[in-house]
Parts: structure tokens; sequence; C-alpha cells
């Protein structure tokens, strides 16, 4: 790094997530496309923010129309989508947001790095487990009859890989169960971590 020079804010940490009365958090929900991702992140985003969290959804349909519009699907291209991301997450987890993601994010290396990005503390896995076969049968957008046809190169459990995660803090089966059962399962998991300790509650 060259002739850059980092600075701290004047507000630390503490101050932020006793402002905002939560504990930061990355909330990242990785599985195959048409697995369930956006239809929990947006659910869950909901859920929170209903409770008084404050909370914001990263996707990778919308992201891709943006910040990341100019990457295709080339691992080269993955890597770079999940270093983005991870800054951008890391940057509203320090203003001390609740945020989740919702990414294919395929490939295991780069999850790792979303991971030390953020800090280990503050990231949690979740797989959003479906078979192939029957996101291949809901095939919401219609993508996986292309990607069959050759007409969408690199798609991912089709002509690219998809690395599950050997031990995500949580795995939900969307191919065998409701909606409303894997969400219930997110929100039991995911809220009780968003709790500041009783100590810094009452500081406020
Ligand atoms: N080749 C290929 N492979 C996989 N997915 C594709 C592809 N081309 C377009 N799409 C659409 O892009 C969405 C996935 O974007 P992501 O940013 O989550 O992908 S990645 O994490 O960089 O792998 C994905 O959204 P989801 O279906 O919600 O996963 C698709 O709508
Ligand atoms: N348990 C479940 N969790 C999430 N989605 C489910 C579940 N069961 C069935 N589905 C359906 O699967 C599809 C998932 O699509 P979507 O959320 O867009 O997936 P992704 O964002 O991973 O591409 C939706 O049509 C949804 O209604």
């Amino acid at each position: 790094m060259k002739n850059i020079y980092p600075f701290n804010s004047k507000v630390g940490y503490g101050q932020r997530r006793m402002q905002m009365q939560q504990e930061p958090r990355l909330v990242w929900l990785t599985g195959l496309s048409g697995s369930g991702k956006s239809t929990l992140a947006l659910r869950l985003e909901h859920h929170l923010f209903h409770l008084g969290y404050k909370v914001f959804l990263l996707d990778g349909d919308n992201i891709r129309n943006g910040l990341c519009r100019d990457l295709g699907f080339s691992k080269q291209d993955r890597k770079e989508n999940m270093r983005r991301v991870a800054e951008v997450a890391k940057l509203m987890l320090d203003a001390g947001l609740v945020v989740i993601c919702a990414f294919i994010s395929p490939y295991r290396e780069e999850r790792e790095l979303a991971r030390q990005v953020v800090g280990p503390e503050r990231f949690t896995e979740v797989y959003i487990n479906c078979s192939l076969q029957v996101c291949e049968q809901r095939d919401t957008k219609g993508l996986y009859a292309k990607a069959r046809q050759g007409l969408i190169k690199d798609f991912t459990g089709i002509s690219a890989p998809y690395e599950a995660p050997q031990s995500p803090h949580l795995l939900l089966r969307t191919d065998r169960e409701s909606i409303d059962d894997s969400l219930q399962k997110l929100i039991a998991f995911v809220e009780p971590q968003l709790r500041l300790p009783q100590r810094m509650k009452a500081a406020m």
C-alpha cells in the first residue's frame, strides 16, 4: 500500500453497538440457484426489521445490477464479486448494522475470505441445502433450462462447481421442509446472536 494512510474513527465500535442496541453480524446464505436464498433472506430481513433490528440485505441479483455489474460468472469474476461484497459488508458491520448476504458463493476459499475480511466472530454461515434435482425442477427463472441447452455458460451445478460448506453454522434442507419451517429455524438461530450483552444494554 503506497501513500495511503488509513485512520481510525473517533467513535468506538462499542459506542456504535450501544447506540444501535444490537450486535452487528453478517448472516451469509450460500446455496445453488433456486435453493431458497432470496426467499429466506427477504423474510429474515423483514422479520428482524419489525423486531427493531437495523438490518440490510445484499443479494446477488441486486448487487450484480450495480456494484458488480461489470462482473460475469468465471471463477475470477465470482472471486472479485465476493471480495467486493465482503468489503461492503465489513463497512456495514463496522457502522453497526446486521447484514444478510444471499449469494451462491460456490467456492469455499471465497467464503473463507469473506469470513476473514469481516472477522470470524461476526460471521454466520448458513448452508441453504437443496438438491440440484429439486432446484432444476423449480427452475424459478428458467435458467437451468437455458444452461442445459448451452445458452448460459459456467452455470453453477451444471457447468460450474458448487463446493458445499463442510461445517456451516446452520444447515437448512429446503428441499425437504416448508418455507415456514426453514424460516423458523433460521430466525431461532440468528436472532439470539444479535442481542447485546445485558451490561451494554444497561449502559445506555
Ligand atoms: N452462470 C450463472 N451461474 C449462476 N447464477 C447465474 C449465472 N448466470 C446468471 N445467474 C444469476 O445470477 C445469480 C447469482 O449471482 P451471485 O452473485 O449470487 O453468484 S456468485 O456468488 O458470484 O456465484 C443467480 O441468482 P440466484 O438464482 O438467486 O442464485 C442467477 O439469477
Ligand atoms: N423451505 C424453503 N425455503 C426456501 N424456498 C423454498 C422452500 N421450499 C420451497 N421453496 C421455493 O423455492 C424457490 C426458491 O427460489 P429463490 O428464493 O429465488 O432461490 P435462490 O435465491 O437461492 O435462487 C421459491 O420458489 C420458494 O417458494
